[in-house]
């Protein structure tokens, strides 16, 4: 590894599902769905970045492909400098394994209960990965990490939790145990999809608050899902972090919470903004920021930028280019896919979409 690698770094990453077509379709047809295109991102040590955008963009695909739990169809993934994938076949000149690797990329689902053996203990749940990845430890110290860990998280005393099923703990509590679980194992970067979408709304601050409390002590990074701009901005602002917007599979702007929220450049990152009522109250009567509702059907999007046949911004030329990515005043890292964020791009002079 280099100096210089970033904990995590994705390079121009696609991934493509086919569907259908199999001996099996009578209609012998298939179709192709993009559900992340051209991704590249790095993410540093106790980064945090949080990825939004509607139900179907390719949150989740991109954030399993980060940990390596989904190959890419192209592009790279690298951990520590190591292409997982190239370690994933043993290939060439590895220096960190695939377990290794999968060991330090953690997963919290939105189903935290899923995580769990239903008929097991919550300990044994717990102590069964302890000992697959640290089997120098003896029985008592596993148990004792443990302990602590749910002291940590506010679940005292441990006894009282540890010795329950998965079904004798409340949503709240399943997924402080989950979360305990990912970080015994001493993770680089947790995935949370959409960790605390089903938990109530008083439960979803205390448990944000509670990873991000955490993230200082275990030198986490944080790769947040949710499709709700408010948590993102919530999770962002606390954390010093980013906020990535996905469409269609693409990342269309990541920026801070003041580029984003505050200023956001994209048309779509607008209309997020105006679907959060609670951010925009000044908003609330602005005009409805979308020419059409409709999602595109993923498997044949719109020739040009993506959005335009939602975007009320759009022009001729969005019909006919697919936008780059513009970096505002030199930033390397934070863009928009968006022709207005170039201010001498001939999207300026390009007659209006009138007919769509
Ligand atoms: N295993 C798969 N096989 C085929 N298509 C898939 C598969 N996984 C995802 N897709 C498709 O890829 C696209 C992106 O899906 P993904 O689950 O990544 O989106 P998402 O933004 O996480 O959505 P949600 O918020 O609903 O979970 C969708 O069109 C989905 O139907």
């Amino acid at each position: 590894m280099g100096a210089s690698d970033p904990m995590l770094s994705m390079d121009g990453v696609s991934v493509e599902f086919t569907n259908g077509g199999g001996p099996l379709d009578i209609f012998g047809e298939s179709e192709t769905v993009r559900a992340v295109s051209d991704v590249s991102l790095d993410l540093g040590e106790q980064e945090t970045l949080t990825l939004i955008g509607e139900s179907g963009c390719g949150k989740s695909t991109l954030g399993k492909t980060a940990i390596g739990a989904q190959k890419p169809t192209s592009g790279t993934v690298r951990y520590r400098g190591q292409d997982i994938w190239k370690a994933k076949r043993n290939a060439g000149d590895v220096s960190i394994s695939f377990d290794e690797i999968r060991h330090s990329l953690q997963i919290i689902h939105q189903d935290p209960g899923s995580a769990l053996n239903p008929n097991q203990r919550i300990l044994t749940s717990l102590m069964l990965p302890l000992k697959k990845w640290y089997p120098d430890l003896g029985r008592e110290e596993r148990e004792e990490r443990i302990h602590t860990l749910f002291e940590r998280v506010g679940m005292s005393p441990p006894g009282d939790y540890l010795n329950r099923y998965p079904h004798q703990l409340s949503g709240g509590e399943t997924q402080r145990a989950v979360l305990v679980r990912a970080l015994l194992l001493n993770p680089d970067l947790i995935l949370a999809d959409e960790a605390i979408s089903a938990l109530d709304v008083s439960l979803r601050v205390e448990m944000m608050d509670l990873m991000l409390e955490l993230q200082d002590i275990f030198q986490t990074s944080y790769l947040f899902i949710s499709h709700d701009l408010s948590n993102a901005r919530y999770i962002a602002e606390k954390s010093g972090g980013r906020i990535a917007v996905m469409y269609l599979g693409e990342i269309v702007e990541i920026g801070t919470v003041e580029e984003i929220v505050e200023n956001p450049q994209h048309p779509y990152t607008k209309a997020l903004q105006w679907a959060t009522a609670n951010l925009y109250e000044d908003d609330a009567e602005a005009e409805f920021p979308l020419r059409k509702i409709d999602v595109p059907d993923p498997t044949d999007l719109p020739a040009g930028c993506h959005f335009h046949p939602r975007c009320p911004k759009a022009r001729e030329v969005c019909r006919q280019q697919h936008p780059e990515r513009v970096h505002a005043n030199g930033d390397k890292e934070n863009y928009a896919r968006c022709f207005r964020a170039d201010e001498n791009h001939e999207y300026w002079d390009s007659p209006e979409i009138t007919d769509e």
